[in-house]
């Protein structure tokens, strides 16, 4: 269980976070909304452990996260928007060395179907710099899918996908869920946070 306690950041003398809290459960998703700047994207970034809040916990399974823990990683698959991908490195690289640096030894199969699924067969030879915007978001997509995950953490996931995308992606979530995994999103699609939150967190400076 994630449990995240009164959790402060700020950034000078802006405070964007003034005592945050709230706790995830496997098989329910929770999704921060709020409008742009509202601090949803620092609030992801300090429960993935690449921020630090100046103020409050993090805790994952009762640890205190840190991204550097072997524990965390192979239990949270995140999704950021900042994701960057070695140029030199094909879509179906990427996934493979993702896949087998978590445990897969034969994660051809299973890559198939990732690649199927989110419409990346027709690219998978091809360098992240040749992909479309959509494309790439779904590539972040499909690389928290590839690997083990009990906290899925993802950050305005529906942007750049189109209308099918976006339909995908709520079946998705909803599949998840029902595998017992956690869910925590920030999403500006109402519809999409609906059909998907089990709690919506409102998150205002
Ligand atoms: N590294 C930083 N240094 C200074 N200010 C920052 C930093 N990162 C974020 N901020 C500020 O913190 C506030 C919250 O930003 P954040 O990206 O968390 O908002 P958000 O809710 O995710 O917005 P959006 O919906 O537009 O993605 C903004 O005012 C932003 O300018």
């Amino acid at each position: 269980m994630l449990e995240v306690s009164n959790l402060v950041r700020r950034f000078g003398t802006n405070t964007i976070l003034d005592g945050v809290s709230f706790t995830t459960a496997p098989g329910k998703a929770t999704v921060l909304v709020g409008a742009n700047g509202a601090g949803k994207t620092t609030l992801l970034r300090c429960v993935a452990g690449v921020d630090h809040a100046d103020e409050g916990e993090v805790r994952w399974a009762g640890r205190e996260i840190r991204e550097s823990d072997p524990l965390i990683r192979a239990a949270m698959a995140v999704g950021l928007d900042d994701v960057d991908f070695f140029p030199d490195v094909s879509v179906i690289e990427h996934l493979d060395l993702l896949a087998r640096a978590h445990g897969d030894a034969e994660p051809e199969a299973m890559l198939d179907d990732v690649l199927d699924e989110l419409g990346l067969s027709p690219v998978a030879d091809r360098l992240p710099g040749a992909l479309s915007s959509g494309q790439r978001r779904r590539l972040g997509l499909a690389s928290c899918l590839v690997r083990p995950r009990e906290l899925l953490v993802l950050d305005e996931p529906e942007q750049r996908l189109d209308a099918e995308g976006k339909q995908w992606l709520a079946e998705r979530l909803l599949a998840e869920k029902a595998a017992g995994v956690a869910i925590l999103l920030s999403c500006h699609d109402a519809e999409m946070a609906s059909a998907v939150a089990d709690e919506q967190l409102q998150v205002a400076r």
